[in-house]
């Protein structure tokens, strides 16, 4: 894709700034692979392990047939988590340490995938194609869950309903089941209690390294030393690991446990179709790869007569380097090329160090984090340089709207009564002509799901003086809906195509209004 593209500018960047400089939160969770935020690490517990059975629990619903339930969150609700086939607290866990990452750009079920996605990756597995666009559940899907309990030919049959064939099935818990256990509190039929200091839930762990990806699940069980209790488990009733594994004569298991290589290729495989399991009429993304120069968290503000612009630069796999010169490039729209040098900002990594990214700032003076530009000549579009080489995204550019920015005349009533009361200034462009102006906050729906709220703003009512380059759009604070201490950002229709400003800005922060 080419940037700007919000949504999969967003995706990408949950997907790859993992670690380090401008990184989102996801990774922290899990690193490192052992650690579990409900508890000690003794507990025999981990992050990895509850996020990757609750995506599965979360897809197990689907039905090929009839393309209900699916990767949608609906594994959020109260009522799917009080379902046996749901036993355990993880999904509660994952779901609150996850939702926080969630917004209007990336969906609950985005965040479980992409959780899921950066757990394997980061702890020893393969890397995973990730498609974002999944939609969340309004309510809870059909049960549907396999349970150990259960014989061979209902197992067969929930896969098949899922859409995996028998095959498939073996693999797919195999690859599930390298992380991972089985409480004893929520199946004391399975587990005993156990004693074990390293494990003070009383997890009996399907292999020897459940937080880690490998294919001791296959060694471990074709060599006869396995612990699974879902193999060698004191109950055969419920040993459905065993009758799952065997089901084709150990063909598949033992491939496995040959190849480390073959367990993660076809791994990355069915978890990929798992994740990409969704309800009928869906629409999922490309997949999401690194964007080699990304632009990132770019903002223009007008000021007086002067638009204040800021942002960063990312360049993919690479690192730091002193001798390095990168330069921004920006045309006005009369045509003209300006230019102006930027400062090393930071590293950033991604995929348990497997790439690192290197970023670059707009502004090179901390005193001024700015570029100033002026407001009548504006501004269409960056390009950079990194060592005299351009970097122009193929030639087309990098598009910087500036149509529609903040206006620094926003003001708070001031201490005189008979004063200004304030008011929300958005600078339109002129010959820029929006349908719709507005303020956007951050909200989230009756099922929790990630919204935006939008504050339209009136047109000005007297048309701008001929000479001027912005016209300002007035939300008066006096009788407005505006929380002064919540972000907006700004909204506009043009064309029928919504736009949206990345800087947000809070009432708390203007400045009194002059008397
Ligand atoms: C017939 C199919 C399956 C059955 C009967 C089954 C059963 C179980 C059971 C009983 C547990 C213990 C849960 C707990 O104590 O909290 C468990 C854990 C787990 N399952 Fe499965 N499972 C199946 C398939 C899968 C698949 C396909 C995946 C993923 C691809 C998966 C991933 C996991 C993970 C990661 C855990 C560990 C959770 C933790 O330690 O917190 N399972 N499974």
């Amino acid at each position: 894709y080419s940037w700007p593209s919000p949504q999969l500018d967003a995706l990408e960047s949950a997907r790859f700034d993992q670690f380090g400089h401008n990184s989102h939160g996801i990774a922290s969770f899990i690193e490192p692979c052992n650690l579990f935020l409900f508890g000690p690490n003794s507990t025999g517990r981990a992050n990895v392990a509850d996020w990757i059975r609750t995506v599965y629990h979360d897809m197990a619903t689907h039905n090929a047939t009839d393309g209900t339930g699916g990767m949608d969150a609906s594994i959020r609700f109260a009522e799917e988590q009080a379902r046996t086939e749901d036993a355990g607290n993880g999904f509660g866990h994952t779901i609150a340490t996850l939702f926080t990452q969630s917004s209007r750009y990336i969906s609950i079920a985005d965040v479980l995938a992409l959780g899921a996605v950066i757990a394997i990756e980061n702890c020893g597995g393969p890397e995973i194609a990730f498609r974002g666009g999944r939609v969340d559940a309004v309510a809870s899907n059909n049960p549907g869950v396999p349970e150990p309990q259960q014989d061979l030919e209902s197992h067969i049959a929930s896969f098949a309903r899922q859409g995996f064939s028998q095959v498939e099935m073996i693999g797919l818990v195999a690859c599930g089941h390298t992380f991972g256990g089985v409480q004893h509190t929520f199946f004391p039929d399975i587990v005993p209690e156990l004693n074990d200091p390293y494990s003070t839930e009383d997890v009996a762990h399907f292999d020897s390294t459940f937080v880690t990806f490998d294919n001791n699940i296959a060694t471990e069980y074709i060599c006869g030393t396995t612990t699974n209790p879902l193999v060698v488990g004191f109950n055969d009733t419920t040993n459905s690991d065993k009758r799952i594994f065997e089901s084709d004569g150990n063909v598949t298991m033992l491939s496995f446990a040959n190849s480390p290589g073959l367990f993660a290729s076809t791994c990355a495989d069915l978890f990929a179709r798992m994740l990409n399991t969704v309800p009928a009429g869906v629409k999922l993304t490309e997949i999401i790869r690194p964007l080699l120069v990304k632009p990132f968290n770019v903002q223009l503000i007008l000021s007086g007569n002067t638009l204040k612009f800021s942002g960063e630069v990312r360049f993919w796999d690479t690192t730091e380097d002193p001798t390095r010169t990168v330069r921004l490039l920006w045309e006005d729209h009369v045509g003209r090329i300006h230019n102006g040098t930027l400062g090393f900002s930071g590293v950033s990594t991604s995929t348990a160090g497997r790439y690192s990214a290197a970023w670059y700032s707009f502004n090179t003076n901390e005193q001024n984090p700015f570029l100033s530009i002026d407001a009548a000549a504006g501004i269409k579009s960056i390009r950079f340089t990194v060592n005299g080489k351009l970097e122009d995204q193929g030639g087309i550019g990098f598009a910087v709207q500036d149509g529609v920015v903040f206006s620094k005349t926003s003001c708070t009533a001031s201490a005189d009564a008979d004063a200004d009361p304030g008011h929300f200034d958005v600078a339109v462009r002129n010959g820029v002509h929006p349908t719709r102006v507005y303020l956007e906050q951050k909200s989230l729906d009756s099922v929790q799901r990630p919204i935006i709220i939008e504050i339209d703003i009136a047109p000005p009512v007297k048309p701008p003086p001929a000479n001027a380059v912005y016209s300002i759009w007035r939300l008066p604070l006096n009788g407005s809906v505006l929380n002064a201490f919540l972000p907006y950002t700004i909204g506009a229709e043009i064309d029928g195509v919504k736009y949206s400003t990345n800087d947000e800005h809070m009432v708390i922060d203007f400045p009194p209004c002059k008397g």
